[in-house]
């Protein structure tokens, strides 16, 4: 499913860039204004932070909201006090878009995530011309020395990595990058399956200083909670803020 989910991320950027060149598109993500310090908005503080995700549909639970306008619901996510806005920009199963990207960028001034299946230099310039200022590497998706260059050109673009790892050893290899910024999805993306426990066995690896987030399956007070006692700095919430009231949602686990 991950192999299918890339291969799809990388077939579409081709044919973006039949119509974009490489060196057209290098030159408009220069020219943007610089990209927000994403590391001081997730710092560790005396609450739970948020990275809000803006998410139509998904592999795994199909449909959850339409979100005609991505930049209204991004609004909401930082009014209700969001440290990032996460945007879903895979198409397929998704249905997001670098749209949706540049309308949430336009609308917010929290750092934005580019959320997708990145598996190449186009993919992250792409990020940064829209508007970027994170972008999700996933351990699982690359082999180690493609992971070290994309995480290199994220980070010489200004930009920041947050990488995901979904076992102990694809936290190593997070960590051996030099990661500042560490997710752990609960969710495996090869089989969908969810580790609830996950986190809290492999956050004793991600070294003091990196910022630790987890991801997935967060659906109420009480699962941030859990996270928190297990020494996560954020998480990163998708289908139980675009299903509920996001403001109020958001307000319950920033009390956390
Ligand atoms: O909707 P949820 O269960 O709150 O999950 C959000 C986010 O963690 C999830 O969308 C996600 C985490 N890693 C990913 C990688 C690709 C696509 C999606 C994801």
């Amino acid at each position: 499913m991950l192999e299918q989910l890339l291969a799809g991320s990388l077939e579409d950027a081709a044919e973006r860039r039949e119509l974009m060149p490489y060196a057209r598109l290098e030159a408009e993500a220069l020219s943007r204004p610089a990209a927000l310090d994403a590391l001081a908005a997730l710092a560790p503080a005396d609450h739970m932070k948020v990275i809000a995700e803006v998410k139509r549909a998904s592999p795994s639970r199909g449909d959850l909201a339409d979100i005609p306008e991505p930049q209204a619901l991004a609004a909401q996510y930082e009014a209700g006090g969001a440290s990032a806005v996460s945007v879903l920009t895979e198409q397929r199963r998704f249905k997001g878009s670098l749209a949706d990207l540049e309308a949430v960028r336009k609308a917010v001034s929290i750092p934005v995530l580019r959320k997708d299946f990145i598996g190449d230099e186009y993919q992250v310039l792409e990020a940064r011309a829209a508007g970027a200022d994170l972008v999700l590497l996933i351990v699982a998706a690359l082999p180690q020395p493609r992971l070290e260059r994309l995480h290199t050109m994220i980070r010489e673009l200004g930009m920041t990595p947050l990488v995901e790892a979904h076992t102990a050893d694809e936290v190593a290899r997070a960590v051996d990058l030099g990661a500042q910024l560490i997710g752990v999805n609960a969710r495996d993306l090869r089989t969908f399956e969810l580790d609830r426990e996950l986190f809290g066995r492999v956050a004793d690896q991600i070294p003091a200083g990196v910022v630790r987030v987890a991801e997935s399956a967060v659906l109420d007070v009480a699962d941030v909670q859990r996270y928190r006692e297990a020494g996560a700095d954020a998480v990163l919430v998708g289908e139980a803020l675009v299903t509920n009231d996001p403001i109020a949602t958001l307000s319950a686990y920033l009390s956390v």
